[in-house]
């Protein structure tokens, strides 16, 4: 098995992350991250028939159990992280508890934010099984659950212990949601990396087929980069804001859709493109660039333009709820071309909304 091994450096608080195929399949490293008695597994209706099993036993000798949630971003809520105090509760657990992650970034944001709360804060382990969550959400400890308002709007940052991704819970994912999870990946070329830019756009055909190479590849690059970036800065004052290339556009999408609409990463695959048009409007970055951006994510089966029925004047408001606006100025993240991209503040609503109206 060929294993990527990856660090968060946090000072002296750092964490590894652990990607390769099988590693669901190693008992003894799965119950060494569980560290005191109490364990809760919090998964959902999907993943739970394939993986849960195989955590469950290697976690045999814990007071451990499973809470399986149905599945959807539209689970994310207050209601069902009151489902997880409620279970936690239920077993007693202590402050030496796990909280494991394992399913995609809604479980991982969902479970994440329990193990923030539960007793002020106990540690929680990601063990992602889509590729969005092993390229992204499982690692930087951004925990969260969605308000009909706003994504994310509910939240803390609380650092995994460990994430362990095995690559072949991918296997199963359908398709839909594994080119979701390409546009997190395409993202990290975009803002930071033309040169990984260049070989995605080399190698989509073997990715779509998910080449195994090619994908540990992918994966681990686009952790490294995370891990870099949450590394200089964990709260976000400054650098981590380049992560949000395209949420600002695709956030407001999410929401307005109720988060029955598109995916989080189709989302921002389409935040992606518009924020690059509007920095090509704006003179900021090449107009070639942006047919580029907007190609390979079509040749992801991504889509590229906002779904037809969203009011522009309904979304521009939404915008203004994102978490990076300044005393309710909306900021961006624009991009000077590939691997370039930069936070710019009071972007004019005038320059906005004709994209969205576009
Ligand atoms: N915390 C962060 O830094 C961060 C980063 C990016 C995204 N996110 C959040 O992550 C969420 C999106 O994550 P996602 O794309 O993983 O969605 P998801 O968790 O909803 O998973 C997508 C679907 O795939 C199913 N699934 C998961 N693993 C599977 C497997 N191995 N086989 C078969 N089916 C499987 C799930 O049940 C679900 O239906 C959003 O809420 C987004 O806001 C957070
Ligand atoms: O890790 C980060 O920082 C990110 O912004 C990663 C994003 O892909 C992710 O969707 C994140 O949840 C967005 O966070 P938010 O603070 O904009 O809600
Ligand atoms: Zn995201």
């Amino acid at each position: 098995m060929t294993l990527h091994e990856l660090e968060v450096e946090l000072g002296p608080r750092r964490y590894p992350i652990r990607i390769g195929r099988g590693l669901l399949d190693q008992p003894e490293a799965l119950a060494a991250l569980v560290t005191g008695r109490h364990a809760l597994v919090v998964t959902d209706g999907n993943v739970a028939p394939h993986y849960l099993a195989r955590v469950q036993a290697a976690l045999a000798g814990k007071t451990l159990q499973a809470l399986v949630l149905p599945p959807g971003e539209q689970e994310k809520t207050l209601a069902r992280f009151t489902e997880v105090m409620a279970a936690l509760a239920a077993m007693g657990a202590s402050r030496d508890a796990t909280v494991v992650a394992l399913g995609g970034g809604v479980v991982g944001d969902l479970a994440g934010f329990a193990a923030a709360c539960w007793m002020r804060g106990v540690r929680f382990v990601q063990l992602p099984t889509t590729l969005l969550a092993m390229v992204d959400s499982s690692v930087g400890g951004k925990t969260a659950v969605d308000l009909p308002q706003g994504k994310n709007l509910v939240g803390a940052f609380h650092q995994p212990a460990a994430v362990l991704a095995d690559t072949a819970t991918l296997d199963t994912l359908r398709e839909r949601e594994f080119s979701a999870g390409l546009a997190e990946v395409v993202k990290y070329g975009a803002i930071a990396d033309a040169e990984f830019f260049a070989w995605l756009e080399d190698n989509a055909e073997a990715l779509m087929a998910r080449n195994p190479d090619a994908l540990a590849h992918a994966i681990a690059t686009s952790c490294r980069h995370k891990a870099g970036i949450v590394a200089r800065d964990e709260t976000e004052q400054g650098e981590r804001m380049l992560l949000n290339f395209g949420h600002t556009f695709g956030h407001a999408i999410e929401t307005e859709q109720g988060y029955g609409g598109l995916l989080h990463g189709e989302a921002v695959a389409v935040g992606m493109v518009l924020a690059a048009r509007l920095s090509a409007d704006l003179g900021r970055a090449p107009w070639s660039d942006t047919a580029r951006l907007a190609a390979l994510l079509e040749r992801f089966d991504l889509p590229v333009a906002l779904p037809a029925g969203l009011s522009g004047e309904a979304l521009l408001g939404r915008m203004k709820l994102d978490k990076k606006a300044v005393s309710g100025r909306i900021r961006l993240i624009l991009w000077a071309g590939l691997g370039r991209a930069e936070v710019v503040p009071d972007v004019p609503e005038s320059e906005i909304l004709p994209i969205l109206e576009a």
